[in-house]
């Protein structure tokens, strides 16, 4: 029978928008292993709507092309609706319009995002950039250290910054009704900014007593503000609406969705899993620790219950995945993650076209062009994508706990696509895309030998890979994750893999605590976005880092 024309062009399904230089390519390779899973495009990143080149968002590209490109992907495997095609083009979460682009193609598109610690994504890129001649940014980072770089790029930053701030109408009120103020000091303190009338009064006075001012009779620019990203912003109503989601949930029927677990797997708990009770794998339990309590009383309760259902044919979206020996216990998620109740409670957040002042479009476009610095400041983009997209259709997952546990974290993106739990090849998870001194997305190293290039690992028959319910609770975690790393992750260090990986990059104390002070404010609106539930909890070094 002839597929109908509307299911083989329809389209895209996900979208996995970034974080660029977060593991995306590991992350790619291995789920393309999965027989229900592909992309659109020729190779990993269609970078359609936004490249790798600075200020060159595209979100007026042709969109008939791209439509067509996802329906030759299910043509050529004959497929339709069962299989997931999905866009990696790992630029797309700092595109500040592709959200609404996004969007327009296809209101359900599942958004999924990959974070890493802000530093060390910065360090990866600046040395990805120094490594590789035709990269976009070689001219600028191949004479620099990345700690000359930083000073470069954060002042560029800050000189961004300046010119979007006259245009924040918060900063015009008057100064009894303007929130209190932060400024970066050069030796990486925040500081409490005096008034502007104040600051202004105390110029006329430098000047009067002679002290040469060079800014030709112009205000003094400001220095780089704060403000905008601490929780001033007007998101205060969003508690209220995470409140009532919970509520909602609270009071639907528990749908005891236990897949694939049996009671000797419960045993093992994954902090990254996601605890029961909150929808689409995001809204963790409020702490790492409860995240533990919960999938650990929940499992418990599997296990009392002697529970031990069969995994369905399509897993449900709701939920986070477990994997590898951990719980993957989806309670009380809603059955539809599109219902529309979350439509309207998504636009609380303002994004792009959907309420975004123009201070802050302006602020968002100084992170956008500093593919360095500005790309690791995850809020501003993150908020962007919640106001065109509820936050059921957004998952966050963290390198960290890909580091660790790549089965869990691939598990989690299983069951928030909506598909079958694989059987993934072991090799695979014990290799490395795209790394340090080997930086394409197609370079294999394993974990140990980061020096040695691989081969790509066979692709084996998609049938032989669809896991029975058992095998889906004894595969484990690729044999090479270090002793430790488990509990490392959610503690108050990277993981050993990651530590181990950036060794010979030693970054002095100063720089450090300077990049902290400016990726602060920013981690702690990702703290409260994680608190809130509208996206899952990082790992537990973060906070130390920058809370
Ligand atoms: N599985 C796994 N776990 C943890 N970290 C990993 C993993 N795979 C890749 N990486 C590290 O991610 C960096 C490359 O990221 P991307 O593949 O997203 O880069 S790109 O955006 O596609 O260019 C790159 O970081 P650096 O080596 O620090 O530069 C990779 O080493």
């Amino acid at each position: 029978s002839e597929t109908p024309y509307q299911e083989l062009y329809a389209p895209i399904d996900y979208a996995v928008v970034g974080q660029q230089k977060c593991g995306t390519s590991s992350l790619w390779h291995y789920m393309m292993d999965h027989p229900d899973i592909t992309w659109h495009g020729k190779k990993k990143e269609s970078l359609y709507f936004h490249t790798d080149w600075p200020a060159s968002a595209n979100c007026d590209n042709r969109v008939d092309n791209y439509l067509l490109s996802g329906g030759e992907m299910r043509r050529a495997r004959n497929r339709t609706l069962d299989l997931r095609v999905g866009d990696w083009s790992a630029t797309h979460l700092s595109c500040i319009c592709c959200p609404v682009v996004l969007k327009t193609i296809n209101p359900k598109l599942k958004i999924i995002v990959l974070l890493r610690d802000p530093i060390q994504r910065a360090l990866s890129r600046f040395l990805e950039q120094r490594e590789r001649v035709k990269g976009p940014l070689h001219n600028e980072t191949a004479n620099h250290t990345f700690a000359s770089f930083v000073e470069l790029d954060l002042r560029t930053v800050q000189e961004c910054l300046n010119t979007a701030s006259p245009y924040d109408k918060e900063r015009q009120k008057p100064e009894s009704q303007q929130p209190q103020q932060q400024q970066l000091q050069p030796n990486g303190e925040l500081q409490q900014q005096q008034p502007r009338r104040q600051q202004q009064q105390q110029g006329k006075q430098q000047q009067d007593e002679g002290v040469h001012d060079n800014s030709n009779g112009l205000p003094p620019p400001p220095q780089l503000t704060l403000t905008d990203v601490l929780p001033q912003h007007p998101h205060h109503h969003q508690e209220s609406v995470w409140q009532r989601r919970r509520l909602k949930q609270q009071q639907q029927p528990q749908h005891s969705q236990l897949r694939g677990l049996s009671t000797a797997t419960a045993t093992s708990v994954d902090p990254f899993a996601t605890s029961g009770g909150l929808s689409a794998g995001n809204a963790a339990a409020a702490s790492s620790t409860d995240a533990i309590a919960a999938a650990a009383s929940a499992a418990a309760a599997a296990a009392a219950a002697g529970a031990s259902t069969g995994a369905s044919g399509s897993a449900s979206s709701g939920g986070g995945g477990g994997g590898g020996g951990s719980t993957a216990i989806s309670s009380a998620a809603p059955a539809d993650v599109h219902s529309s109740s979350s439509s309207s409670e998504s636009s609380s957040f303002a994004g792009w076209g959907a309420g975004m002042s123009l201070a802050r479009w302006m602020e968002a476009q100084c992170y956008s062009r500093s593919s360095v610095l500005g790309w690791s400041v995850y809020d501003i983009f993150l908020e962007n994508y919640l106001a065109h997209f509820p936050a059921e259709q957004l998952l966050v997952l963290y390198t960290e706990a890909l580091a660790v546990h790549p089965l869990a974290t691939v598990r989690k993106l299983e069951s928030f696509l909506g598909v079958r739990p694989a059987l993934y090849n072991h090799s695979l998870f014990s290799t490395v895309y795209n790394s340090r001194g080997c930086y394409t997305w197609d370079c294999a190293r394993t974990r140990q030998k980061q020096d040695q290039p691989q081969p790509r690992p066979e692709q084996q028959q998609p049938n032989s890979r669809l896991l029975s319910q058992s095998q889906t609770a004894t595969q484990q975690p690729g044999p090479t994750t270090p002793p430790g790393a488990r509990a490392a992750v959610d503690q108050q260090v990277p993981p050993p893999h990651l530590h181990h990986q950036n060794q010979h990059i030693s970054l002095d104390s100063h720089l450090m605590s300077r990049l902290r002070a400016f990726y602060r404010p920013h981690m702690q609106r990702i703290f409260y976005l994680a608190d809130a539930g509208f996206i899952a909890q990082p790992p537990g070094f973060w906070r130390t880092n920058y809370g």
